[in-house]
């Protein structure tokens, strides 16, 4: 894999019929036993990294609440410096380590904004986030293992760049359906199904009528 030395898990509760989010942007398709077996997973990250758009609909905190054990850093791409101060992640930023990844397309108000924030700015990237170029100056930083959290047009860029080594679904006994409905991986698609990554299927868990459904990049 041409990426930094990194350990990245992309993950996500998904609907039988492939979305993780209805099209008014209802996203809470895990059970409460999913959600505690993912806080034990973040836990045992170095990192949690999520999109602008995810930020904006869901004001996570990314945080561990379920389960004992340490807050990883969050990492929030937003190539134009754009997110609000009233946000959760941003508003508890003086106590959990929070990075902002930004593209040299964020203007000069923005960024001396977000200098304003407790938080630390990554630039790279000319007009959006340049995912191998911040994966190598994460690594520089004892980052090793993020588990990334969506969305959509997050999920694609990680495939299309093929910088990602493993998958953990949470298929969720929900049909949503809808043009608008965001999708496990948004973005243009790949045409041909050899242009898909060639996944092995590690393990599949039952928690009631939820499966947990880990695949490995071979
Ligand atoms: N069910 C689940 O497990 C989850 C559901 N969701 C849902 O997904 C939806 C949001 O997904 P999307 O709209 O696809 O947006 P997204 O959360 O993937 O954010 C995409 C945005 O991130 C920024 N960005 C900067 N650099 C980027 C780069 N290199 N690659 C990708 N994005 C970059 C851009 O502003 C871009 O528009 C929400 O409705 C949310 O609730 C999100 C996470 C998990
Ligand atoms: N695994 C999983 N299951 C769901 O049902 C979800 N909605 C998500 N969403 C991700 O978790 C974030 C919310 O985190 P907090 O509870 O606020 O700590 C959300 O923004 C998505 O990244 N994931």
């Amino acid at each position: 894999m041409e990426k930094s030395n990194m350990h990245i898990i992309l993950s996500a509760a998904i609907s039988i019929d492939g979305k993780i989010s209805t099209r008014s942007n209802d996203s809470k398709l895990s059970s409460q036993e999913d959600s505690t077996r993912l806080h034990k997973l973040r836990s045992k990250v170095d990192a949690i990294l999520i999109g602008k758009n995810t930020m904006l609909k869901d004001d996570p905190l990314l945080t561990v609440r379920y389960t004992k054990g340490k807050n990883p850093t969050r990492i929030i791409l937003d190539s134009k410096g754009t997110i609000s101060k009233n946000s959760k992640i941003i508003k508890s930023s003086d106590k959990i380590p929070t990075i902002i990844a930004v593209s040299k397309k964020i203007s000069k108000a923005n960024l001396s904004k977000l200098k304003k924030l407790p938080v630390e700015i990554i630039i790279s990237g000319e007009n959006s986030v340049n995912l191998k170029l911040l994966m190598k100056k994460l690594s520089t930083k004892k980052i090793k293992t993020i588990l990334v959290e969506g969305g959509g047009t997050v999920n694609w860029e990680f495939i299309k760049n093929n910088i990602f080594d493993e998958l953990i679904i949470t298929l969720s006994p929900y049909l949503i359906g809808g043009n608008d409905a965001t999708s496990l991986v948004e973005g243009k698609g790949f045409a041909k199904i050899v242009n898909s990554p060639n996944l092995k299927l590690k393990s599949v868990k039952r928690l009631k009528n939820h499966l947990v459904i880990n695949y490995i990049k071979v």
